[in-house]
């Protein structure tokens, strides 16, 4: 990645702790160091496919102005999530915020908080076999789409597929999305619960029918356990209504735990292990 660098942009601003400076304000020193490619604009000398450092500068000014907080980690989160939604090519931000005037009472230089935002790729898997399938789906997908800090890039085909897992039910509709997010994995978990749970999606048998289930396959290619949180989701590699969106999201993939692309795993599933059909027809 090629950077970007504003050193110390003067503010004048009304983030504290104390009443009196929310009063009076005080002048904060604020540094960005931005993360994306320039290449292109390099290669055609082209504004359009970088970003204008003037543009970000009165951003940061007029956005920090207006936007008072009692913390500066409050206002350097704060600016950074909205200094990347707003300059979509940028992929990472690392934001400084000095205080210089802090009302410690003790000579000193200034305070700061140093943060590094950035966007992150994960994939979604979303399956239904409830009630109106295609719609849970596609509220879910246009809550995702409505959702400041996710970017939702594409959706695969609805693919149906008969039961997995060996619990008698309705057939399913499943999928894959890919998008970028600023939240955590955590965070991008409690959303889709959210979502799901709008679905008024119960929990009563394990793998049994559901208006909505929305799991997370990938988070950049980060490899997590918690006991809520397993990433990558330790049975995408069984299921080939998972895997077949995936290769039509993202052929050439790698799963960062076996190293093997999409298209690969997809190709290995034995033939018991094969649910999708279209038009009555096996897939
Ligand atoms: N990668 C993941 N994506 C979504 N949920 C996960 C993941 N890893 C662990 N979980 C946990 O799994 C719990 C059960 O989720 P859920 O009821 O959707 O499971 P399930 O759909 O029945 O099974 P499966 O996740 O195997 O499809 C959730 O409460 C969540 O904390
Ligand atoms: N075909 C299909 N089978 C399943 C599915 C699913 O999404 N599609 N989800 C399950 C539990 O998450 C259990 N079985």
């Amino acid at each position: 990645m090629d950077t970007i660098t504003i050193k110390d942009l003067s503010v004048y601003a009304y983030h504290g702790l104390s009443p009196e400076e929310g009063v009076l304000g005080q002048n904060f020193f604020i540094s960005a160091e931005l993360s994306l490619d320039l290449h292109a604009a390099g290669m055609g000398d082209n504004i359009t496919k970088t970003i204008n450092y003037a543009a970000i500068c009165h951003f940061i000014n007029e956005y920090t102005r207006t936007h008072p907080v009692k913390l500066i980690e409050a206002a350097a989160e704060q600016l950074a999530e909205q200094i990347l939604i707003e300059f979509a090519p940028l992929k990472k931000i690392s934001l400084t915020i000095k205080k210089p005037s802090a009302p410690i009472g003790l000579p000193l230089q200034y305070v700061s908080v140093t943060i590094t935002r950035s966007w992150h790729e994960a994939f979604v898997a979303f399956g239904s076999n409830l009630g109106d399938r295609k719609k849970y789906i596609n509220t879910a997908l246009d809550t995702l789409r409505q959702t400041e800090g996710i970017q939702l890039d594409s959706v695969s085909s609805f693919y149906s597929s008969t039961p997995y897992g060996g619990v008698e039910q309705d057939d399913f509709l499943n999928g894959a999305v890919l998008l970028h997010t600023l939240f955590t994995p955590l965070e991008l978990l409690s959303l889709l619960q959210k979502i799901e749970q709008a679905a008024q999606r119960k929990h009563t048998v394990h793998w049994g029918p559901r208006t909505l289930d929305l799991d997370i396959l990938f988070y950049d290619n980060e490899i997590i356990r918690t006991a809520t949180l397993i990433v990558p989701h330790p049975d995408m590699i069984n299921r080939d209504f998972v895997l077949k969106p995936m290769v039509e999201l993202a052929p050439y993939k790698l799963h960062p735990l076996l190293q093997k692309s999409m298209q690969e795993l997809y190709a290995a599933l034995p033939p018991d292990q094969l649910h999708l059909y279209k038009e009555g027809k096996p897939l």
